[in-house]
């Protein structure tokens, strides 16, 4: 079956057409909104992509949705209640949630007898326990406002942890993987026999490591002081903790290869963003090691965790008393496997492939 997966990012739309795991085309619009752009928005972009791709007997469209809210636990034909669902939850995901409904809108209008599947970020987290999602706030508020953790990149986590038990021989259903997608975007999962069992995002995509824009974990006080005391109004704190926080914040630039560079220079902020954010990914690595009661596998994925060998030796360096460790050599190659040999943690680089991914779950759905 021939179907065009749309992965409508924060400033970017990806899409790919398959014709099962076989791709026909894909392409990137990126910098959407953003001096010397593309394109001016995310609506521009779709129409862009939509004309330049052959929808001759497309049988499904699947589209990445970010926040499901604890609604969606696996990938959902889209209806009208469904839209109005999502739309509900763009408070939650508010670089995010928008722009997918701008790709289910115009894939809608445009082909509007072709089945069109949503498959949610948030999906493969609603197996982590009770208490790996609630927040210990009053209980009614967060009952009634629906407070609570839900995680993000569960499409990636889901394939990558998939392909970690595979690369390593090991049944899926039982293998222990820590997952790092560390791409714009960064979350760390803990993925038990298949299962997310524990991850780093929250209510939102803010939460957890430290992103290209995005500050990731702060006490809340911080807001309250922001608000109070620096006299900021809220919606100004929310644009600076998503779009001018994590290394833009720190540095003045979001990509990690300018940082890099810029570290190797003797940079000072750029020593510090880079410091903070190793060191925060290895905070979770130990924290979900905990969880876990001991990993097979750590797993690197996305686009700073495929490419950034020094990312990844910084943030498990000195953990091997806990079994994890790198072997050099390796991890500069790009090796698949960058531990020693009978290492008792792998440690792997795995591309992640989120519309793949989407593509199968789509075929599965239907
Ligand atoms: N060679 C590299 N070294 C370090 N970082 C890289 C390299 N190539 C890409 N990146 C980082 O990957 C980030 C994008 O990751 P990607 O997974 O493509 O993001 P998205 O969340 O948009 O899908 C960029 O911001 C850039 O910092
Ligand atoms: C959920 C999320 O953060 O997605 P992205 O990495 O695409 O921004
Ligand atoms: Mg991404």
């Amino acid at each position: 079956m021939k179907i065009l997966v749309l992965n409508t990012g924060s400033s970017s739309v990806k899409y790919r057409l398959f014709d099962g795991v076989e791709t026909l085309a894909k392409g990137l619009i990126e910098r959407i909104g953003e001096q010397g752009g593309e394109v001016p928005d995310h609506a521009a972009a779709l129409q862009r992509v939509m004309s330049s791709v052959d929808l001759e007997g497309l049988g499904a469209v699947g589209h990445r949705v970010v926040h499901g809210g604890a609604e969606f636990a696996g990938p959902t034909v889209i209806t009208d209640e469904v839209v109005a669902t999502i739309e509900r939850l763009v408070p939650l995901a508010p670089l995010h949630n928008p722009a997918a409904l701008t790709g289910i809108s115009v894939a809608r209008k445009l082909l509007p007898d072709v089945p069109q599947v949503a498959v949610f970020d948030t999906a493969f987290h609603q197996t982590i326990p009770p208490e790996g999602v609630a927040y210990a706030i009053d209980a009614d508020l967060a009952d009634r406002w629906q407070i609570r953790r839900y995680g993000f990149h569960g499409t990636s986590h889901a394939y990558v942890a998939r392909q970690t038990a595979e690369l390593l021989g090991l049944s899926p259903d039982d293998a222990k993987v820590i997952t790092l997608h560390l791409g714009n975007g960064a979350s760390a999962c803990a993925v038990d026999g298949g299962r997310s069992v524990a991850t780093s995002m929250g209510m939102s995509p803010l939460a957890g490591l430290v992103m290209g824009t995005r500050s990731g974990d702060l006490d809340p006080t911080v807001i309250f002081h922001l608000h109070r005391v620096a006299g900021l109004p809220v919606d100004e704190i929310e644009r600076s903790l998503t779009r001018y926080g994590g290394l833009q914040g720190l540095t003045g630039d979001n990509d990690m290869r300018t940082v890099q560079r810029r570290r190797d220079e003797g940079d000072p902020a750029a020593t510090l963003a880079f410091d903070l954010y190793c060191r925060r990914i290895k905070e979770y690595v130990g924290s979900y090691l905990a969880v876990l009661g001991g990993a097979d596998a750590i797993t690197f994925t996305a686009g700073v965790g495929e490419n950034a060998p020094a990312v990844r030796a910084a943030s498990l360096a000195g953990l091997s008393a806990l079994g994890v460790t790198i072997d050099e050599a390796r991890n500069q190659r790009g090796d698949r496997i960058i531990s020693p040999e009978n290492a008792r943690v792998a440690v792997c680089v795995v591309p992640t492939d989120e519309e793949l991914e989407i593509a199968q779950q789509v075929t599965a759905e239907l």
